[in-house]
Order: C-alpha cells, then structure tokens, then sequence
C-alpha cells in the first residue's frame, strides 16, 4: 500500500482529516529544506507538499514567486529537491511527500529518469501543474509503475465530464483548487467548496483535499469540515518570508500546530 494511502486510512479510522502544509525546497536556503520539513511533522503535517522552485511559476502568486526566487538564487533545482527527500527518507519511513511542480525541469531531466529518481528518493507523489490529464497517461503510468501517485487538479471551471477522466487517471487524492485564480489569491467561497466537493465525490473514492485560500485557522477548520484533506501554501511561505534565521523552524511549527488543532476541533 501507497504511503498516501496508508496516511489516509489511518486518518479515517481515527476520524481526523490530512493537514497538507506546502513550502518550496530551498527557500529561505536549502540548508533549512529538511529540518523544515521534519519540524513540520512534529508539529502535526500528515503529508508535505514540496515546491521544486521554478523560474516561471505561472499558477503561483507573488508569495510562492518570491519562494522561488529565494530558492533559484542558491541553484536548487530538481535534482536537489529529490535529494531533499532522499535525507528526509533516513530519518522519516512513514509521512508522505508530494512533489509540487511544473513539467519544463521534468521534462529537461527526462520522464523515466525522473520517476526512476522519485522512487528511489522515496517520493510518494507528483502533483505537475502544467501537464493536462489528457496528455500524461504515458507520464502517469510510467509513476504508478513506480508506487508514485499522480495528483491532479480540479477547479472550479472543470468541466463534469473531465472530472471523470481525471478522477480515473488520479490516485492517491486528488485536489481540488478552491477559486479561480493563483496560490495565495482571496477567500474562498465554503459554500460553493463544499457543492464542488459534494459533486466530485459522486464520482470517486479517492481522498478529496482542497487548497488554494486557506489563510488561518478558521478557514482550516472549514475545509477540514467538507474536505479530507486541507492543503495551506502562501501562509506557509509568508511565515517563512518574515522568519530570521533563529526563529524560522519555530514560527513554521507553530503555524502548523495552530492550523493542526483547529482542523481537529469537532
Ligand atoms: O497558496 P495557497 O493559496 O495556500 O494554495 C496552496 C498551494 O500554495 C500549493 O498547493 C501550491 C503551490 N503551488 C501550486 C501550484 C499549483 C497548485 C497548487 C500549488
């Protein structure tokens, strides 16, 4: 069974939902890349989303551009993001890590031989912004060869009849994008959420997570209420951002504590 998969079954018979913080490797400097991301377990992450820091993220907003940009100026690239999970992996058999990215350095290391490196760097899933459902089935079967499961994306503007090519091409969970827009943007509308999440969940099994907008722990709580999984970007970064070096591993844990126990109230 699937690291994700346990992760989920586990939350299930405890009756909790996943907490899914995101921050992009590297960022402040990749030397705090893995104390961050085990900080973050401690604190109570079921599963890390982890950014591979790419020049021209078009769907990310100005929080997780500049995360980008903090990471790039110390060359982290995919290489050393999947050597970021391969340290992670030493001392962490059991919490999923799920790579957040863009195909451009997926496609310039080669397909295979990334899936061959993910798996060996114990990666448990990709999420590819930019790589349509329709055209990864060569992608996505060369992942689930390898016990890595492909995350996609719904937005608000899938059209119904995709949501079903794409909930039979996902495993893992799949993710809903709460608005229209890029990471970070406004509030999101938890009516409107919870009928999208209704409606997906007519056509799959799979553990629905739900990401974009989720600024604090109010907001957490609400999508823990319609959602399995709730999944906090920007806030994350934003905390990076304003943390010095002395406070960063305390500020990241307290935020994900936070957010942890506002998920857990009833
Ligand atoms: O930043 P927000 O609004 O909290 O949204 C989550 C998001 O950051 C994270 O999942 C993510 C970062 N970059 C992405 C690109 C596409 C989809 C999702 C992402």
């Amino acid at each position: 069974m699937s690291r994700i998969k346990t992760c989920f079954a586990n939350l299930k018979q405890t009756g909790k939902k996943a907490l899914i913080p995101y921050i992009t490797a590297g960022d402040p400097h990749p030397k705090h890349t893995i104390d961050l991301m085990h900080a973050m377990v401690k604190a109570g992450a079921d599963i890390i989303e982890l950014g591979v820091p790419f020049s021209d993220p078009m769907a990310d907003g100005p929080v997780i551009q500049r995360a980008s940009e903090r990471a790039l100026v110390h060359k982290v690239g995919l290489r050393s993001v999947l050597g970021f999970v391969k340290e992670f992996r030493t001392q962490n058999a059991i919490t999923p890590v799920v790579l957040m990215g863009y195909a451009n350095p997926i496609e310039a290391m080669g397909v295979e031989k990334f899936a061959d490196m993910a798996q060996s760097a114990g990666v448990d899933g990709v999420l590819t912004v930019d790589y349509p459902p329709e055209e990864s089935v060569d992608f996505v079967t060369l992942l689930k060869a390898r016990d890595i499961d492909p995350i996609f994306l719904l937005s608000p503007t899938t059209e119904p009849s995709r949501i079903d090519t794409i909930v039979h091409q996902a495993s893992g969970f799949v993710y809903y994008v709460s608005l229209k827009g890029v990471t970070g943007a406004g509030n999101l509308d938890i009516a409107e959420v919870a009928d999208r999440v209704a409606a997906i969940r007519l056509k799959t099994d799979l553990p629905i997570g739900v990401g974009f907008g989720v600024r604090d722990a109010a907001t957490a709580k609400l999508v823990g209420k319609i959602a399995d999984a709730v999944v906090v970007g920007s806030r994350m970064v934003q905390a990076v951002e304003q943390s010095t070096e002395d406070n960063l591993l305390e500020n990241v844990s307290t935020l994900v504590a936070e957010l942890r126990r506002a998920i857990d109230e009833i």
